[in-house]
C-alpha cells in the first residue's frame, strides 16, 4: 500500500473508534482481517497514524477548527509527521486508494494550523474536565506534562535477574538497538521511532520465550523497588493482576521467601501462571479469590504491595484512546475502589511491616489525597519517605522531581522519561 491508502484506512479505523466507540486495538485488528492484502508495514503505519491522532486529538482539533476523524488523520500526517500539505497532496495523487482529495478549505486549515498555538487543556492534549487536576499536580508545568504524555512510549524491558543479566541481554538484543535504561539497574530500553516506523516485536525474541526478560515500563520497575522486598520475607501483592509487579518483587527477593499474589478479579490473574513458569519464579502462591480468603495472612505480612486500580492517566502514551474515554464517573468509581483496597489490604501488614501504595495515575485525587485520607482514617499507620527509600535503593539514580511533604514520589514522562507512576510507603506502628 502507498500512503494514500494508509491514510484512507486510518480515517476508517478512527471513525469506527470515535463514532462506534470500538476499542482501538479491536478496530485495527478487524480492519486487518478484512484487508488481508495489507502487509505488516502497512498495518504498523495505519496503527501509528490512528494512535498519534488520538494522542494529539485535542490540539489537532483546536489547531484545525475541526473535530472530524478525517481532519485528525490528515493533520497527523501533514503536521505531526511533518509531511506538510505538499506531502499530503502528493500522497493523494500517487494512490487511487487515497481518500477524497483534500478540499481547498481543508488545505487552508492545515496551512493555517502551523501558526496556531492552542492553550491550556488543548495544548496539553488533556481532557478539559481534568485540566484543573493537572494544574493541581503540576502547576506551571501542566502543559509540558500533558504534552509528554502525548508522545510515543519506548519499549522497556526488565531483566529477570533470576535467569539472566543485563550485559548478556544487551548483547543478545543489539540487533534491535536496545540500550541500558537510564534509571534502573535492571532496565533495558528500545527508544520509540517516529512516523510510520515499526517497533520490534520483543515477544518473539528468544530471551522473552526463555524468561530472561519481561516487558515492564521503567517507572513500574522503579516503584516495585520501593517495596524493598528482601529474600525470606512474607509479601502480599494485593492487586496482582497479570503479575507484572509480582515478578519484579520475586526477583528482588531472589526467589526466596513467599509472595501471595491476590486479585479480586480471578480472570485478571489468569496470565500469571504462565508468566511465573517462564520467569522461573517458584516463590509465589497465587490466591484465587473464588476459592480462598486471606484470613491466615492477617497481621502477618512484612510487606503488602498495593498496585491500585486507577484511571491510568500515567499510561496515556501507551493507551491514548483511554484518555478521551475517561469519565468523571470512572474517576469517582476508581477513588472508591482505592479506598476499599487500602482499607482491606492494610489488615495484612504485621506491626512494623510496610504498606506500599502505587498507581499509574498522575491525578492528586488518586495519589496524595488518597494517602492523606487513609492516614487520617488509620492511626496505626504512619508515612515513611518514599524519597529517602529511593535514595537508599537507587543511590546512583536521579531523584524524582515531584515529591510531596510526606516524601511520596510521582514519576512522569516529562521529568523521568517513564510512564506516570505515584508511590507512597507507610508502616504499621509496632
Ligand atoms: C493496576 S491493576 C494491577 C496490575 C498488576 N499489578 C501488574 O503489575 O501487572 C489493578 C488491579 O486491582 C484489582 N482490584 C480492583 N479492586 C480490587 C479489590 N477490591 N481487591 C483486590 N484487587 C482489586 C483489579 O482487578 C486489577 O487487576
Amino acid at each position: 500500500m502507498k500512503d494514500g491508502g494508509r491514510l484512507s484506512a486510518a480515517i476508517e479505523v478512527l471513525t469506527e473508534v470515535e463514532t462506534r466507540h470500538r476499542p482501538v486495538q479491536m478496530a485495527l485488528r478487524d480492519w486487518g482481517t478484512s484487508h488481508r492484502f495489507a502487509g505488516s508495514g502497512d498495518r504498523t503505519a495505519i496503527g501509528n497514524l490512528v494512535f498519534d491522532a488520538l494522542r494529539h486529538r485535542a490540539s489537532l482539533s483546536a489547531r484545525l477548527s475541526s473535530d472530524t476523524p478525517r481532519m485528525a488523520v490528515l493533520g497527523t500526517y501533514a503536521l505531526t509527521w511533518r509531511n506538510g500539505t505538499e506531502g499530503l497532496q502528493a500522497a493523494f495523487e500517487a494512490d487511487s486508494h487515497a481518500p477524497e482529495p483534500a478540499t481547498e478549505d481543508e488545505i487552508s486549515a492545515l496551512t493555517a494550523a502551523a501558526d496556531i498555538v492552542p492553550e491550556g487543556a488543548a495544548a496539553a492534549d488533556v481532557p478539559a474536565w481534568l485540566w484543573e487536576s493537572f494544574q493541581g499536580a503540576f502547576g506551571e508545568k501542566a502543559e509540558a506534562e500533558g504534552q509528554a504524555l502525548a508522545t510515543r512510549a519506548p519499549i522497556d524491558l526488565r531483566v529477570n535477574t533470576l535467569k539472566s543479566d543485563r550485559e548478556k541481554l544487551l548483547k543478545k538484543l543489539s540487533h534491535i538497538n536496545a540500550s541500558a535504561s537510564a534509571l534502573t539497574p535492571t532496565g533495558i530500553r528500545v527508544v520509540a521511532k517516529p512516523g510510520a516506523a515499526r517497533m520490534p516485536h520483543v515477544q518473539a525474541e528468544e530471551g522473552y520465550q526463555k524468561g530472561w526478560f519481561e516487558l515492564q515500563d521503567e517507572g513500574s520497575q522503579l516503584v516495585s523497588l520501593l517495596g524493598q522486598a528482601k529474600p525470606g520475607q512474607q509479601v502480599l501483592d494485593f492487586c496482582a493482576g497479570g503479575g507484572g509487579k509480582t515478578l519484579a518483587l520475586a526477583a528482588s527477593m531472589g526467589n526466596k521467601g513467599q509472595i501471595f499474589a491476590y486479585d479480586a478479579e480471578r480472570l485478571r490473574l489468569a496470565p500469571i501462571h504462565d508468566r511465573l513458569k517462564r520467569a522461573g519464579v517458584h516463590s509465589v502462591q497465587v490466591k484465587d479469590p473464588a476459592t480462598t480468603d486471606l484470613k491466615e495472612l492477617e497481621g502477618a505480612m512484612d510487606l503488602v504491595f498495593i498496585d491500585a486500580p486507577c484511571t491510568g492517566t500515567g499510561v496515556w502514551r501507551r493507551r491514548p484512546d483511554s484518555k478521551w474515554k475517561l469519565s468523571e464517573k470512572a474517576l469517582s468509581d476508581r477513588l472508591e475502589d482505592q479506598i476499599a483496597v487500602l482499607d482491606r489490604a492494610c489488615k495484612y501488614v504485621r506491626p512494623g511491616g510496610r504498606l506500599v501504595y502505587v498507581t499509574c495515575s498522575v491525578l492528586p485525587q488518586e495519589n496524595t489525597d488518597q494517602i492523606t485520607a487513609f492516614l487520617e482514617r488509620n492511626s496505626e499507620f504512619e508515612a515513611l519517605s518514599a524519597l529517602e527509600i529511593w535514595k537508599q535503593v537507587l543511590p546512583e539514580c536521579k531523584e524524582p522531581e515531584y515529591v510531596n511533604e510526606r516524601g511520596d514520589v510521582l514519576l512522569t514522562p516529562a521529568t523521568m522519561g517513564t510512564d506516570g507512576f505515584f508511590a507512597a510507603v507507610m508502616t504499621r506502628k509496632a
